[in-house]
């Protein structure tokens, strides 16, 4: 058997970006296509990373903006200040919207420079920066007409529309693609709605491993792991760290995302704030955030897998984005008992040295690696992190 997986990234922000150069450090991984909202990158013989890395750097095609066959021009909604108005956008051929926030960047549209410490922007940000990025209005359809020669998809999509993933799941079983997809989102209710899909992406022989970043994901397989000792699990508690300073402005996505689970706040008013409304928030509470019950997908993910009940698993953590520095060690702590009856916790801890981006890609790529075996071994379906174990 082939043991080269050729890959792709849909959605090549801070995270995205970041697969691609943590797969360069990985055995066997090709990336042959790459795509953001304004472009795509396609080169069956394998991207060149370092030039597709080098254009995009500080010029990344995040932030809130319009879908991507509606580039993003000049209109009232800009606002003069350099922050956001917004930009809802129905008009899509890719169906629905892009699961970003509904809003347009203001002030460097058109050149992609940076604007009021907002590095990237405007139509020409992001994958159309780099020699082997064609401009394109419909950058997801254009992967799916290459993927017959794709082994797997890693999305790292924004997810502020709940069902974007989801949908975009869709499109490829709708192109009868066989083949492995592997997201990194967050939120719990979004694996009900893969699970609606199951049959679909089943039948069309895609075997997606859902929820497989950091956490969930990677910590997610540990509670898991970390659960072995006990026959009764009665509490999983994820904690977790970020320092964000050098990273933040590359990770501006992540970032809106996490406001949304701040008390009274919800993704839809995360997705509609503006850049402005988010650097008060921040300042507010003096770069640092700190997040209880967070609905991390950790817990339908440890409950499908069998190991304790949802509402038996919190998640929380504190994100600084003025320091490099965690603001607190990443631990999950596993309480049970024992066959015998000893009651303990069992405790998995991440090194402060290791960063949010390679504690998200490096499981992405392990699990991306472990669902091709199961895929080429014609194992298709919807499967967690507590179900499949990542490869290195
Ligand atoms: N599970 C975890 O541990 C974990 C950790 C961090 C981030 N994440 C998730 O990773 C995702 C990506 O985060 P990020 O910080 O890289 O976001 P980002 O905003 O920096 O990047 C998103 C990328 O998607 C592209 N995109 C948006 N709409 C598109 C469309 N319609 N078609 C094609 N491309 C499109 C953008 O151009 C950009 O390149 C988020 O959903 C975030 O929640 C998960």
């Amino acid at each position: 058997m082939d043991d080269d997986v050729t890959f792709a990234v849909l959605g090549t922000g801070g995270i995205g970006r970041r697969t691609l150069d943590v797969a360069r450090h990985k055995d066997g991984l090709t990336p042959v296509a790459a795509c953001d909202r304004n472009g795509v990158a396609v080169d069956h013989d394998g991207l060149d990373v370092e030039e597709l890395l080098d254009a995009t750097e500080g010029n990344i095609a995040s932030g809130p903006e319009a879908d991507g066959d509606t580039p993003a021009t000049p209109t009232d909604d800009y606002a003069s200040d350099g922050g956001l108005a917004s930009h809802a956008s129905e008009t899509s051929s890719e169906p629905g919207s892009d699961g970003g926030a509904a809003a347009v960047e203001g002030g460097s549209v058109g050149d992609g420079t940076a604007s009021d410490g907002v590095k990237q922007a405007g139509e020409d940000a992001g994958i159309v920066a780099s020699a082997q990025g064609e401009p394109t209005e419909t950058p997801i359809d254009d992967v799916i007409a290459e993927s017959d020669a794709i082994d797997a998809v890693l999305l790292a999509l924004p997810n502020l529309e709940h069902d974007f993933i989801p949908r975009v799941a869709e499109r490829f079983a709708d192109a009868s693609y066989e083949g492995v997809l592997v997201d990194v989102l967050k939120r719990s209710r979004v694996i009900g709605m893969l699970d609606d899909r199951a049959d679909t992406l089943e039948s069309s022989g895609i075997t997606f491993v859902c929820g497989a970043g950091a956490t969930p994901g990677f910590l997610t397989g540990a509670a898991a792991l970390a659960a072995q000792s006990f026959v009764e699990v009665e509490s999983v508690e994820i904690w977790w760290g970020v320092g964000l300073k050098s990273g933040y402005e590359d990770n501006r996505g992540t970032v809106r995302e996490d406001i949304a689970h701040l008390d009274g706040y919800d993704i839809e008013r995360a997705r509609e704030m503006s850049e402005a409304e988010i650097e008060d928030l921040i300042e507010e509470h003096d770069g640092r955030l700190e997040f209880h019950d967070m609905e991390h997908a950790d817990d339908v993910l440890l409950e499908r897998a069998g190991i304790c009940d949802a509402e038996d698993v919190s998640v929380g953590g504190v994100l600084d984005v003025r320091s490099d520095e965690k603001p607190t060690t990443t631990t999950v702590r596993v309480t049970g008992t024992t066959f015998d009856g000893e009651r303990g916790t069992n405790t998995f801890e991440l090194d402060d040295a290791t960063s949010m981006e390679a504690n998200v890609n490096g499981p992405a790529l392990g699990y991306l690696k472990a669902a091709v075996l199961r895929n080429r071994a014609g194992d298709y379906g919807v499967y967690g992190p507590a179900e499949v174990m990542p490869s290195f």
